[in-house]
């Protein structure tokens, strides 16, 4: 996927991707979330003091661009899924949907999956959302986003997806997509965050790691056996879609049931 060329393509279509830098003065190849996690040593030990600072700042500017963001469903999966894939079909498709009833999706603003939900989001003249981050190999947000925000720091950018979306839809992915994943059924589990629907589409793919969590963890009593009914298990991404918006709408009632 020529990027470039898509971003320019989207430039001469008039298409506007608004950007922000989560930090000012931003170096991309300064890759502090890898400093802060490497072992102190004496002489950093101070320094590591000022990039509280930067962290806090991160927060900041993340809560300052997404508040009020509206009814918004975060979309994960593979950065590496191509186009021809089932799967980014299956991420355009729930993009598409969310559009069309007024959700915006969020995604880590990169390629494959994350790049099918923006452009089904962004085609069907919705609000896309990409939360890009900083990588050693920069990638850059995807050009179907139409606002873009970008991280330095992967715990404060996973915090972001939590508190501006109603739900998470999680397509098939590796280490970053599982990570995403867990946190928010740990979230869930431990009642962080309530009434928060999870979502896995593709039972061939999923299938293995929820035998393992029914068959081995549950049975080990690590987890609990209704810990299982936090997420849902589909190959329908329209199921996927409709589970979300059925808790936003129950959950907008409850919230106007409270006021009254
Ligand atoms: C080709 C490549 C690896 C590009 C990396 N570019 C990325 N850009 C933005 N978010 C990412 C990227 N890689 C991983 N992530 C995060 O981790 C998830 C995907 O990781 P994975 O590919 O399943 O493990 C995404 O939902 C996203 O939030």
């Amino acid at each position: 996927m020529d990027h470039k060329r898509k971003s320019e393509e989207n430039a001469q279509a008039g298409r506007k991707v608004h950007v922000e830098a989560s930090w000012p003065n931003k170096q991309p190849d300064e890759q502090l979330d890898r400093y802060l996690l490497e072992s102190p040593q004496e002489d950093v030990t101070h320094s590591d003091v000022w990039r509280v600072l930067r962290i806090q700042s991160e927060f900041v500017s993340g809560f300052g661009s997404l508040a009020g963001l509206g009814p918004a469903v975060s979309v994960f999966g593979s950065a590496r899924t191509e186009p021809e894939s089932i799967y980014y079909k299956q991420a355009y498709h729930v993009g598409q949907r969310l559009a069309q009833a007024g959700a915006i999706t969020i995604t880590g603003g990169g390629p494959g999956t994350m790049e099918a939900a923006n452009k089904g989001a962004s085609e069907a003249g919705g609000t896309s959302v990409g939360l890009g981050i900083e990588l050693p190999f920069e990638t850059g947000l995807n050009s179907w986003v139409n606002r873009g925000i970008n991280f330095r720091y992967f715990f404060v950018r996973k915090t972001m997806f939590v508190k501006y979306s109603q739900g998470f839809i999680v397509l098939p992915g590796g280490f970053g997509t599982l990570d995403e994943l867990f946190e928010a059924l740990t979230l869930v589990q431990t009642q962080k965050i309530t009434g928060f629907p999870i979502v896995l589409v593709g039972t061939e793919y999923w299938g293995g790691l929820v035998g393992w969590l029914t068959d081995v963890v549950a049975k080990e009593r690590t987890i609990s056996p209704k810990d299982l009914d936090l997420f849902h298990l589909t190959d329908d991404p329209d199921e996927a879609v409709d589970i979300v918006l059925r808790n936003m709408v129950k959950d907008k009632e409850k919230k106007s049931a409270s006021r009254s």
